[in-house]
């Protein structure tokens, strides 16, 4: 099972305009999609970032792992943080956190991880939440991922969701995707203007949806005492407030206070960070990313260290495509702790995905476990090529959200925290 090839190809696909506390995504979201092939003819895929820098990280280490065995993903992590040599990577768009040289080997190592347990599973004819050690659920929750947004890009035609600048716009929008989706959870994407209106958004949804787990993430957009204020306010309407303060820091000082666990996606995102924050309580869930983690493997030992200290475990998402979404239900599914449900950024952008309709279908909510071998997924190389074009000639290389902001308004500043 000889590694002899590997194929990067970085990707663009349509993204409506949302709304965070760095700006507004551009008109495309950017991805790499990593096929390694094997000498026996089998052949696998993962799907990371799109950033340039990113990609040329994946481009330089690629080579380097040309001749390993397609099961010999502990030598694989060696050999990418050899070939990367302490370089640290950088979160230019600003929603997930500092970056630091061992994150640096993880979010590279991650796609090259899941395209070797794709081929493994494909080998040995299970799927590769087999490989993980079972599903401990046959499908997935993933929740409505709601946020504010424009009605469409400046110079466009609206698009089908329409404009959520308001709380009936939330709701309008709640909905919208939960009679198409079945979600049982909702999360709100926050930072984006006063509290006091995003209190107001999050009443409306309680207001509208009363059973319905309800989770709100500024991404650090608040001082402590502002995030003290919003979690006082909401006592009991969320089941977790998501990185409402920078830094383990100000999470430690809100997290002491506040009524509700704290999460993050932020403060948290490589094993370093753990042992600092368990030591002041500064967060009591911790949202695992398989892209960001190094891979299934590890994501299930950041499963294991929440489990022992205590700590709650969800999952991160960023835009992404069918690839990504396999890989995330079948480390949920092997996940017996993860007992939230999963972000998706996948509604947003399915219209373009290059998997083949069928093995990835919300039912209520959820995503039923792929059964076939490996991912249990097909790759429609028509769509790659388009996908791989629409790059070529977006004319993105680099996510900015704050920079395609200030095109429409020059005065945006990006603050953190802003309120
Ligand atoms: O939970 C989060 O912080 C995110 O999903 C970060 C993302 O980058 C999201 O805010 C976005 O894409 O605007
Ligand atoms: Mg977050």
């Amino acid at each position: 099972m000889t590694i002899t090839d590997i194929v990067v190809t970085p990707i663009a696909f349509r993204d409506p305009p949302l709304l965070n506390s760095a700006g507004v995504h551009e008109p495309w979201a950017l991805r790499t999609i990593v096929e390694i092939r094997t000498d026996s003819g089998i052949f696998g895929f993962g799907e990371t970032y799109g950033d340039i820098a990113h990609v040329e990280r994946l481009r330089a280490v690629a080579p380097t792992l040309i001749g390993l065995d397609a099961f010999a993903i502990g030598p694989m992590h060696q050999r990418v943080a050899e070939a990367l040599r302490g370089q640290t990577g950088d979160d230019r768009h600003g929603l997930t956190g500092k970056i630091s040289a061992p994150g640096t080997i993880d979010r590279v190592y991650s796609p090259f991880e899941v395209a070797c347990l794709d081929i493994q599973g494909k080998a040995v004819g299970r799927p590769v939440v087999d490989l993980l050690g079972g599903a401990v659920r046959d499908a997935v929750p993933y929740s409505a991922y709601l946020f504010y947004k424009w009605a469409g890009h400046p110079g466009d035609e609206p698009d089908q969701w329409g404009e959520a600048i308001d709380p009936a716009g939330v709701v309008a929008e709640a909905r919208t995707l939960i009679n198409q989706y079945g979600f049982g959870s909702i999360k709100l994407k926050g930072g984006v203007f006063p509290p006091e209106q995003e209190i107001e958004a999050i009443r409306a949804l309680r207001d509208a949806f009363p059973n319905i787990p309800l989770r709100l993430d500024p991404n650090a957009a608040w001082t402590p005492e502002s995030s003290l204020k919003v979690a006082e306010a909401l006592n009991g309407v969320l089941e977790y407030l998501e990185d409402p303060a920078p830094e383990i820091a100000g999470m430690a000082e809100v997290a002491a206070k506040a009524p509700m666990p704290l999460a993050t996606n932020m403060c948290v995102v490589s094993f370093e960070h753990i042992a600092p924050a368990v030591a002041v309580n500064a967060v009591q869930v911790i949202l695992s990313d398989h892209h960001y983690w190094g891979g299934l493997r590890r994501s299930s030992h950041l499963a294991s260290i929440c489990d022992t200290f205590g700590i709650g475990l969800s999952m991160h998402s960023n835009s992404h495509l069918g690839i990504s979404l396999a890989a995330m239900t079948h480390l949920a599914a092997a996940t017996p702790n993860l007992n939230y449900a999963c972000d998706t950024h996948y509604p947003w952008n399915a219209a373009d995905d290059l998997v083949v309709p069928g093995a990835l279908t919300f039912v209520d909510g959820s995503i039923p476990v792929p059964t076939g071998p490996g991912l249990g997924i097909e790759i429609d190389r028509d769509i790659l090529a388009r996908l791989a074009e629409n790059y070529r000639t977006c004319g993105i290389v680099q996510r900015d959200d704050t920079g395609y902001m200030q095109r429409f308004d020059p005065t945006y500043e990006r603050k953190r925290p802003r309120w």
